[in-house]
């Protein structure tokens, strides 16, 4: 008796097991043949209960749900089971509320029957957020820039909808890390709390679902997916602008969300004020939070950021090289990514060497300041900086020794870098006029020729001035 019970057990678990296995190749069939929000709202939330004979049973949540997928899909769903099953194959419909296959769930972790961590993996991974596992907080680079933004969105992700930063509005130029910093929280938000529902996307993706939703009259399904998350994050917000059936749609759904406690995380190339053609109402939704802007990183973040890229490549660079990199893009972190993965591919590809000159070559195409020009400024702060001498001083009617080789060396390196007149150099040097500038140059010139050691010292101070400009 004993045995043939614990022998209808396993039956009952291959079964299960298998009805799970069939759902799933049904489901990645449907996926494709359906919109993505009609995925989501109808397929994903059914789950296998057994499969007997050729008889897949399935569980929804209610009556609605088997009107509706037979009024809609019935044809799909058929061809789908025959695909899967064989031509023998049926499906029949069990309503959740008689039948709960979430009960587990709900009791006490004690009394969790063994099936559960089944349940709640497989729940888990059903829902698309469409967020990037590889933008993270670890892997964000902290700089005086982005400070405020970071730490905002650390807070958000840490108590989503718990903050006064709801919606938390992170504006700034291209490829500054809003994006990164706003799957950074979505990942964060999931990694305390699989079950949370966080999706991700453009606004771009928001109107081209909205558009298909209003020619296959899913309006209503459409808002109610969206105002059924508990964190939405769309990027890219001043898309939206001028598009007025989208906007209100989005409004509705803000005011939902923002109601009920749920966050809201947006991101614009500009503060909400600046967003041109965008109604008052909207603004003054989207200031109800933190705005918090993104600058672009200074000197050091460039570098820290170059550094920890290149270590995710498995590269490793002279500092020289990434001080090089960084003072030549300045601006986009995008494109000191783009550097370092172009160098990559070029030297593993020719099998070459990452010298000076291929990273001088690549910088020069990637960058896309590429008129970087010396300024006289500039050097004066790379030969004060070797000489450990003060710059105003340079630029004063200081006769000390050190300060006033300094000064000529600067002037040379003025004459000899840029294309500025006489005039315009001595005007750099405290108002100084053109024969002390031909008197320093020519000085400079006697000595590089007599002293190997200041020749030396010129040549060394010309490289680094030059790694500055592309
Ligand atoms: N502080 C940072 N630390 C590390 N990587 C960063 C940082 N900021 C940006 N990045 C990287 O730079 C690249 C561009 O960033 P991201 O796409 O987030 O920019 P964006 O501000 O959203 O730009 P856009 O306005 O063009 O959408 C990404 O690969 C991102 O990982």
């Amino acid at each position: 008796m004993e045995l043939n019970q614990s022998a209808l057990n396993t039956e009952k678990i291959e079964t299960e097991k298998n009805a799970k296995d069939i759902w799933k190749e049904c489901l990645s069939i449907i996926k494709e043949n359906v919109p993505y929000i009609t995925y989501n709202t109808w397929f994903l939330p059914i789950k296998p209960h057994e499969l007997e004979n050729n008889t897949l049973k399935i569980f929804v949540p209610n009556n609605f749900f088997i009107e509706w997928i037979e009024e809609h899909y019935n044809t799909l769903i058929n061809k789908t089971v025959n695909q899967v099953l064989g031509p023998e194959g049926k499906l029949v419909y069990i309503v959740y509320e008689e039948n709960d296959p979430f009960e587990e769930l709900k009791q006490p972790t004690s009394e969790k029957k063994p099936e559960s961590a089944a349940v709640v993996e497989e729940k888990k991974s059903e829902f698309e957020s469409f967020l990037n596992p590889r933008y993270t907080f670890e892997n964000f680079i902290k700089g005086e820039g982005n400070q405020l933004a970071r730490a905002a969105a650390l807070a958000v992700a840490d108590n989503p909808g718990q903050t006064s930063f709801n919606p938390l509005f992170i504006y700034g130029g291209v490829g500054l890390g809003k994006t990164h910093l706003m799957h950074a929280i979505g990942n964060k938000i999931l990694e305390k709390d699989s079950n949370k529902k966080v999706i991700y996307l453009s606004s771009d993706a928001f109107t081209v679902e909205f558009v298909e939703a209003i020619q296959s009259d899913r309006v209503n399904e459409f808002s109610a997916f969206y105002k059924s998350m508990d964190t939405l994050i769309i990027d890219d917000i001043q898309f939206l602008v001028g598009k007025e059936k989208t906007l209100d749609l989005f409004f509705q759904i803000f005011n939902t969300l923002h109601q009920s406690g749920k966050q809201i995380v947006l991101s614009s190339d500009k503060p909400p004020k600046e967003l041109k053609g965008l109604n008052e109402r909207l603004i003054s939704r989207f200031s109800w939070g933190l705005t918090a802007d993104i600058q672009p990183p200074d000197f050091e973040t460039r570098v820290a950021i170059l550094k920890n890229k290149s270590e995710s490549f498995g590269l490793e660079l002279s500092n020289d090289i990434y001080e090089y990199i960084a003072h030549n893009i300045t601006s986009n972190i995008r494109e000191l990514e783009g550097c370092l993965i172009k160098l990559l591919a070029t030297s593993s590809l020719n099998s070459k060497e990452i010298d000076f000159n291929l990273v001088k070559k690549i910088v020069k195409e990637v960058s896309t300041n590429k008129q970087v020009s010396i300024s006289i400024d500039y050097i004066t702060k790379v030969v004060c900086d070797y000489f450990k001498v003060d710059e105003n001083k340079v630029r004063e009617k200081n006769r000390k020794k050190e300060i006033v080789l300094a000064r000529q060396i600067a002037m040379y390196l003025s004459k000899v870098l840029t294309k500025s007149s006489l005039k315009t150099i001595g005007l750099h040097f405290g108002g100084r006029d053109h024969s002390t500038v031909i008197h320093a140059y020519n000085t400079m010139e006697l000595l590089i020729e007599k002293d190997g050691n200041v020749k030396e010292i010129i040549e060394s101070l010309k490289n680094k001035i030059e790694m500055s400009a592309a």
